[in-house]
């Protein structure tokens, strides 16, 4: 505050001086342009009463910016004649011109009560002078800052203390205030210009800026406790983050999908979870920003991907209609290295490509979208899909599901959530089935909690879902345990064709969504 408040005394101070020195240059213009005039008259001997040089006094006053009357006084100071007449032809007396009189004079002249008008002598000869009266207009000037126009007191004045004009706002000097005040005087001639200016008018005037600052130094303080907090994370969590992907922390959860027409396992979603040494599990929401910013996600996907070959491609390879989905980010698609992992981990696995399915969010933007349709088609070319995850939710819109050419569309929770309470979320949920429909996609509803939204999308179409309502992503212990007994009803025929929502399993059902108890069923 203290660093604002002289700030702005500076600022008010600058302001002040630059004020005087734009009343004084405009001053000193007044003067020269009328001498320069006078100084022409008397050259070409315009010098009398007559009708022709009242008629040249007339017109140059009149061609005039400052000028508003030139005449003649006689040695007495009288106004012998002047141009124009009317209301600028009241007598004026000047001071008696005396012998040794400078042959310029510049003088004030006034009613006595608040009128003055400054006026520039030229003599002639002893007896006559030429006179100009200047427009009071001439010094009316906007000389400083408007929010100055009412804080502020001019006078112009010359060197023998009479006043040539004042400009004052509704703020006056007194014994309470406390003004800036600058003074300045004329090389040239005999006039002087103070300016004061109201301290508490410029203090005020940086009001705005004490509020950006108040802003700006609370943005550092809390940029300044970010950087300190994320470089201490760094060092602690950091150090152990990167120890976890060396430690292969990082472990799958699967998620059943099913199919909502027939109550079958269809496949899963890959989800992962951060598994520390000592038992706690760190949801993704946690750490996937972190692993994105330092790249750590390729890692992370590698690993999750080479264990589920390790978890269930015994699974998947006595069922071949099973998918497998998996999240890549938006990194994936900067490059190919996503293809080489890919053939590398499923190239000699018994989980086939075609049971393949990767997930592109349309969370994060795709940085070159050429690049990642190109990725996609060469995953494709294996005979693996790829699905559009959180339509409708992020960045890319209907452009990434006509540009990306995906196979699948995952109909975003949020969406879900809303069937049956919600009209637009629902119109939502039906335009993108309908559009999926008519694009040829496939379509999977994320999220489904409650059996009115398995209704609905069923009513519309929609045969494969994952949710809640069916299974939270589970360890992978229980997921076998939950896939193969799946499977083997549907063999027997009792998983078919049931209008019900699949019933999990007793040793699911205890499983709920918090993150602590998935920690406990692992
Ligand atoms: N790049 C990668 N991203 C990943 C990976 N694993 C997860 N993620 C992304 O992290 C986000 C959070 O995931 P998660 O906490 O696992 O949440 C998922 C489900 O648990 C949750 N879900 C599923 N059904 C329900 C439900 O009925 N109710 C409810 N409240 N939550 C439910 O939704 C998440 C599924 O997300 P999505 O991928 O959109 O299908 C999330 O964005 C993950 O994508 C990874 O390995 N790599």
């Amino acid at each position: 505050d203290y660093v604002l408040s002289q700030h702005a005394i500076s600022t008010g101070q600058t302001e002040a001086d630059s004020m005087a020195a734009r009343y004084l240059a405009r001053a000193e213009t007044t003067v020269a342009e009328a001498l320069r005039l006078l100084a022409d008259l008397r050259a070409s001997g315009r010098v009398t009463c007559s009708l022709p040089d009242r008629t040249a006094f007339g017109m140059t006053a009149f061609n005039s910016e400052f000028v508003v009357q030139i005449g003649l006084t006689d040695e007495a100071g009288t106004l012998i004649c002047g141009e124009p007449m009317g209301a600028l032809a009241a007598p004026a007396r000047l001071p008696v011109a005396e012998k040794g009189d400078p042959s310029v004079m510049l003088s004030v002249l006034s009613d006595g009560k608040d009128k003055r008008q400054a006026v520039v002598t030229l003599r002639v000869d002893d007896r006559l002078r030429l006179v100009a009266r200047l427009a009071s207009r001439a010094l009316d000037i906007q000389a400083g800052a408007s929010y100055f126009e009412d804080s502020s007191v001019t006078s112009i004045y010359l060197d023998d203390g009479s006043e040539w004009s004042k400009f004052a706002g509704k703020w006056t000097e007194s014994d309470q205030s406390s003004p800036l005040v600058s003074t300045m005087s004329s090389e040239r001639y005999p006039i002087k210009v103070r300016v004061a200016v109201d301290e508490a008018a410029a203090k005020k005037s940086i009001a705005s800026l004490r509020a950006i600052t108040i802003i700006l130094s609370t943005l550092a303080g809390l940029g300044v406790f970010i950087i300190v907090t994320w470089s201490m994370w760094r060092q602690s969590d950091g150090d152990s983050f990167s120890r976890a992907v060396d430690n292969h922390e990082f472990i799958p959860y699967y998620q059943p999908v099913f199919d909502l027409m027939t109550g079958e396992i269809r496949g899963c979603e890959v989800l992962v979870r951060w598994l520390r040494p000592d038992g706690t599990m760190v949801p993704p929401g946690q750490f996937l920003p972190y692993a994105e910013a330092t790249g750590a996600i390729r890692d992370i996907t590698r690993q999750l991907m080479a264990q589920t070959v390790v978890d269930v491609s015994d699974i998947y390879d006595k069922n071949p209609d099973l998918k497998l989905a998996i999240n890549l980010t938006a990194m994936h698609f900067n490059d190919l290295e996503i293809m080489d992992d890919i053939k590398r981990i499923y190239g000699n696995s018994k989980i086939r490509y075609e049971q393949l399915c990767f997930e592109v969010t349309e969370q994060h933007p795709l940085k070159d979208l050429a690049l990642s349709r190109a990725i996609i088609g060469r995953i494709q070319a294996l005979g693996a899909s790829v699905a559009l995850d959180d339509v409708g939710t992020g960045h890319g819109g209907l452009a990434y599901l006509q540009k990306l050419g995906v196979d699948i569309i995952k109909i975003d929770k949020m969406f879900i959530d809303h069937i049956g309470t919600d009209h637009s979320s629902q119109t939502i949920v039906d335009t993108l089935v309908e559009l999926g429909h008519q694009l040829g996609l496939g379509i999977v509803a994320e999220g489904v909690e409650r059996p009115d939204q398995v209704e609905h999308l069923k009513s519309i179409g929609v045969v494969q879902a994952q949710g809640y309502i069916y299974s939270p992503p589970i360890p992978v212990k229980a997921f076998r345990e939950f896939a193969l007994k799946s499977l083997e009803r549907a063999k027997s025929g009792l998983g078919t064709r049931t209008d019900k929502p699949v019933e999990v399993s007793d040793s699911f059902a205890s499983l709920t969504v918090s993150v602590d108890d998935e920690a406990d069923a692992a």
